[in-house]
């Protein structure tokens, strides 16, 4: 019987065949838990009677919206984090290593056709790996974290075929803008987005993880890539095992099927105050910035900075005036930018390169805007007062159109630099 991949994923760990619409209890292959939300999961955990954790090996701890920390009850939420660990066997990765989904991305905790859940929206990221990973709130993590497992609703489908190839200094942030400008911020909400087409198959893995990051901005449930060789040897190299073959049938009961066509996409820009009001670049171009962010889970990795620097090019500077904030999204990719000489080239030209973590994402530990002030940023949300004053406005971006604005401290085109 034919089947998406959501459905597959499903069936599978539920061992019998299960369609959209089903409600199961499916086990849960992993689960991820942060310093803001890892908390009160805890604490849900040990109001449910819990004493042990289901399975230490299956849980994945790490601290990084507010690191180092930046008041004292988030220094006490990390010590009590790091208890628990201790006490459970649960490996922490502390903040030593980088934003959530990044880490567990690269320490290959994600692979096609399991189910991951995490206390953080952008969970679906593991999406690009070809997993069934999604966010879910504090007190469902207290039950994941004694039962191993979780009451779904399997979701419909929406099949996203992406055709045809990039122009230059074009790239996946533009694509997954426009899908979010086009279906729209609810425009999705509880489906499994399913990535497939000639352009998501050329994408490395940095940019399927931009894409599939931004599914929650559509309201999906999760955003799957369509698992090829690429994803096989990204998982392969991390796991020392063949990963599985999964792909959705064709004849499958798709809720909808959507055609896209990347060659004449021009850059992309959500302007203020939804991640849904996109346009072309040119139609913004020319306001000016205050600050630009390159990073975030969306686009810290090297990839993302590379593309930055190679709009920066030769140039002496940035625009004066200009707050530049370039922060690597893991240590891994921290090391990669530093040893291409990236983290040289961006301070050379006036850029603060921070240490991995969410920085000003969320308007959390630092980079916050004052009223009237303006950001560019890679992230991936531009809600009022997410990056700090309810009066400021955030426009978010590629990181070459990141780089670009930075370097003329005004919207830019870089396909113009
Ligand atoms: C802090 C966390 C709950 C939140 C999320 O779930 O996404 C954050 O990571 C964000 O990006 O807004
Ligand atoms: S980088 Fe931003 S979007 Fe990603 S987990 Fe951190 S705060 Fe959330």
């Amino acid at each position: 019987m034919a089947a998406t991949i959501a459905e597959k994923i499903f069936s599978m760990k539920c061992g019998r065949t299960v369609r959209a619409g089903d409600v199961v209890m499916a086990p849960v292959d992993a689960a991820m838990i942060h310093d803001i939300t890892g908390p009160l999961a805890v604490r849900v955990f040990g109001e449910m009677g819990g004493k042990r954790v289901y399975d230490p090996d299956r849980i994945i701890m790490l601290f990084d919206h507010q690191v180092p920390a930046d008041s004292i009850p988030a220094a006490e939420n990390h010590v009590f984090m790091r208890r628990f660990a201790e006490e459970q066997g649960i490996r922490n990765y502390d903040l030593l290593e980088g934003v959530c989904h990044q880490v567990v991305m690269e320490k290959g905790r994600a692979a096609p056709g399991e189910i991951i859940v995490g206390t953080d929206s952008h969970t679906c990221t593991y999406g690009a790996a070809g997993a069934f990973a999604t966010g879910i709130g504090s007190t469902d993590m207290g039950f994941v974290l004694k039962f191993g497992a979780l009451y779904f609703r399997v979701p419909e489908s929406i099949l996203l075929e992406i055709d045809g190839a990039f122009g230059r200094r074009v790239g996946p942030k533009d694509l997954i803008l426009s899908l979010v400008g086009d279906i729209g911020a609810d425009g999705a909400t509880y489906t499994a987005l399913e990535f497939t087409g000639g352009a998501m198959h050329d994408m490395d893995m940095a940019g399927r993880m931009t894409c599939a990051n931004m599914a929650i901005e559509m309201g999906a449930k999760a955003g799957i890539v369509r698992p090829d060789e690429t994803t096989r040897d990204y998982v392969a190299a991390r796991r020392g095992v063949e990963p599985l073959d999964l792909a959705g049938d064709a004849d499958a009961d798709y809720r909808e099927r959507r055609h896209y066509d990347v060659t004449d996409l021009s850059p992309q820009v959500a302007v203020p105050h939804n991640v849904d009001n996109v346009v072309d670049v040119a139609d913004v171009a020319g306001t000016k910035v205050d600050q630009v962010f390159i990073g975030s889970c969306t686009n810290g990795r090297y990839e993302d900075l590379a593309e930055a620097a190679g709009v920066l090019g030769t140039a002496d500077r940035f625009a004066d005036g200009v707050r530049v904030i370039v922060i690597p999204a893991s240590r891994t990719e921290y090391l990669k930018a530093l040893r291409a000489g990236l983290v040289e080239r961006f301070v050379e030209a006036g850029a603060l390169v921070e240490a991995p973590c969410c920085g000003p994402c969320m308007g959390g530990a630092f980079g916050l805007l004052a009223p009237g002030e303006v950001s560019l940023s890679t992230s991936n949300r531009n809600f009022r007062g997410r990056q700090g004053s309810t009066q400021a406005s955030v426009y978010l971006a590629s990181p070459a159109t990141a780089a670009a604005s930075a370097l003329y401290g005004e919207i830019t085109d870089p396909r113009e630099v």
